[in-house]
């Protein structure tokens, strides 16, 4: 199993010294981040600066096009190792608290909280519906059609890959063997604070997000019953959540003795309540202080600031102080996200696994491979450097001026909620060579960008003031999807100090929850750091104008497609 570990060298041989000559801090958090494809663990301090950091990739199947699925035991089981990895060699009992994110996928145990089956094999190891699943189609057509209150606060539409569906799915498809047997579904990251403390309660952002819950009025019963669900009902919700605790609240006696053998931690620290990955990437981002940097944010309020947490899938995280109402647009969700305000949750759902399949599946992939191999750099920077040399003396953007994609290979998240949407390319001619590869790798990174300056524009059309975007994830370590987007929504970027900010957003809820500050928004903007801002090249404006008209001339066009294939 391949491991990732760095630590900050301690001169002295025992102990974690920081970087920078600055006096240590006493107090550490772990964070831990579970993504689409990997674990990872990083011990930070009070300044939100990471000490240590492991990662260790974690399993997943499909066992049918458009099923995508986990394993509980195996994520829970890649969690204890590299928190193991980065506690090593340090006094454990300096770490005050321990905070979880993961992504929205559905896990499914039955009474004794044993995994169950969510697959026609029975294999009861893979028990977790992936957030990125599209099994339940008919079943969010059919909760869409109820036009019921609650799908207001999710853009309008309900998303095939919220939870509601997924439910629904194992209700009518997996009855006897997965369905009559379970006694808790849990969303991941309140899995693994269950898993951590053994306490049951969900977390605000989780049940906002995904599962219909307000946090105002609670669960609505009418929902439920009017999709066919109203055996959810029943002992008060007990099987998807009837204690509901706002992200960083300390769970229970903190981290049980059978937990924190495993994880290799002190048992007792507190444990906070979850959030899903994309919300702790905003947290890890979105509050830190911008002074000196010449931004025009540095003026405005906290709201001018959008999020973009870009991994296998991109999340926009906008907030307001009043609820927005964005068509398409998850939300609004009240405290979801920065507590006190309203959170609007823009997303495409493939980006990172976007550009992976447009590069992978290519012709002169192997080639790519043997090159980028032997300079020992990582096919995206050889990708970047190709370009370079290619681009000749005009931007590197130009290149793809009759080159264009539609970026829905699996749909539209935002702003159209389109899940019947596909991917699109023009431009195509008979070449096979790097050169091809190359241009249309950077075709589809633009059209991801275009994906977000969409997006936001829905946003700005509600009501949203944006002005500045904080990138993190994968994606935000490669320069050109950096450039691409400050270039296309002719907005600066801002790149935190540390690469992992949504480990730092896990952190925070680890820090929260030890009580060693008084909210999440004093160890957000405590721990989030500016590292770096890219600015757009307002020369190439004009240019990026006219592949935006043409990208959305694309999905027009798509729905003529459509609408001639299925006229009479
Ligand atoms: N150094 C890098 N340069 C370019 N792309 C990267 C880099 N690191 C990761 N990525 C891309 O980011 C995506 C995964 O991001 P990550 O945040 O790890 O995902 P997740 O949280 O969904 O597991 C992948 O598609 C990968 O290609
Ligand atoms: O729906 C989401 C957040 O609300 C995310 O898309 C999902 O959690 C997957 O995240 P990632 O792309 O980082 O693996």
């Amino acid at each position: 199993m391949h491991i990732r570990l760095h630590k900050v060298k301690n001169n002295k041989g025992k102990g974690t010294m920081m970087s920078g000559g600055d006096q240590e801090p006493g107090h550490y958090y772990v964070g831990i981040d579970v993504g689409t494809g990997s674990v990872r663990a990083a011990l930070v301090d009070q300044r939100g600066i990471l000490l240590a950091f492991a990662e260790r990739p974690i399993k997943k199947w499909e066992p049918q096009f458009n099923h995508h699925e986990q394993s509980s035991e195996d994520i829970w089981a890649a969690c204890c190792h590299v928190t193991k990895k980065i506690v090593q060699g340090i006094d454990v009992h300096r770490i005050r608290g321990l905070g979880f994110d993961a992504t929205c996928s559905l896990v499914v145990l039955d009474k004794q909280f044993h995994p169950l089956p969510v697959n026609h094999e029975g294999d009861s190891y893979r028990n977790i519906i992936m957030w990125l699943d599209h099994r339940a189609v008919s079943q969010v057509h059919r909760i869409n059609k109820t036009k019921h209150d609650v799908l207001q606060y999710v853009g309008g539409v309900m998303s095939v890959e919220m939870q509601a569906p997924k439910l629904l799915w194992l209700k009518e498809n997996l009855r006897e063997t997965c369905w009559d047997k379970a006694g808790h579904f849990f969303d991941l990251p309140d899995f693994l604070s269950w898993k951590a403390t053994g306490v049951t309660a969900r977390s605000l952002c989780s049940l906002v997000c995904k599962w219909t819950y307000s946090a105002e009025k609670g669960w609505d019963d009418s929902f439920w019953k009017m999709i066919g669900l109203e055996d959810l009902i029943g002992d008060n919700y007990s099987k998807i959540g009837n204690l509901v605790l706002p992200p960083g609240t300390s769970l229970g006696s903190g981290l049980t003795p059978e937990a924190a053998k495993e994880l290799g931690l002190p048992p007792g620290i507190a444990v906070a309540a979850s959030l899903i990955d994309a919300h702790a990437g905003g947290l890890g981002v979105i509050g830190a202080d911008v002074r000196g940097y010449g931004l025009v944010c540095e003026e405005q309020p906290v709201t001018s600031r959008l999020a973009v947490i870009c991994g296998t899938s991109s999340c926009h995280m906008g907030i307001s102080k009043d609820p927005i109402f964005v068509p398409g647009v998850w939300g609004p969700y009240f405290s979801a996200m920065v507590p006190g305000f309203w959170l609007n949750e823009g997303g495409q759902s493939v980006t990172g696994k976007l550009i992976d399949h447009m590069v992978q599946s290519h012709a002169a992939f192997p080639e790519l491979q043997a090159k980028a191999t032997a300079r020992c750099q990582s096919i995206y920077a050889y990708l970047n450097s190709h370009l370079d040399l290619i681009k000749k003396a005009q931007p590197v953007g130009f290149l793809t001026v009759d080159l264009h994609v539609w970026p829905d290979f699996h749909g539209n998240r935002s702003p159209l909620a389109d899940l019947t949407l596909k991917g699109m390319v023009t431009g195509l001619t008979l070449s096979q060579g790097l050169d091809d590869l190359a241009i249309l790798y950077l075709a589809t990174v633009q059209a991801i960008a275009f994906g977000t300056r969409f997006i936001i524009e829905a946003m700005q059309t509600a009501g949203h003031s944006l002005s500045t975007l904080f990138l993190c994830g994968g994606l935000s370590k490669n320069p050109l999807f950096v450039q691409m987007h400050a270039d296309i929504t002719g907005m600066p970027v801002v790149l935190s100090q540390e690469v992992e900010s949504v480990l730092v957003g896990a952190a925070v809820l680890g820090a929260c929850a030890s009580g060693d500050f008084t909210s999440v928004q004093e160890a957000m903007a405590r721990m989030s750091k500016v590292g770096k801002v890219v600015f757009p090249r307002r020369e190439d404006k004009k240019y990026y104008d006219k592949k935006y008209q043409v990208f959305l001339k694309m999905v027009e066009h798509q729905k003529e497609y459509s609408a001639i294939m299925n006229g009479n």
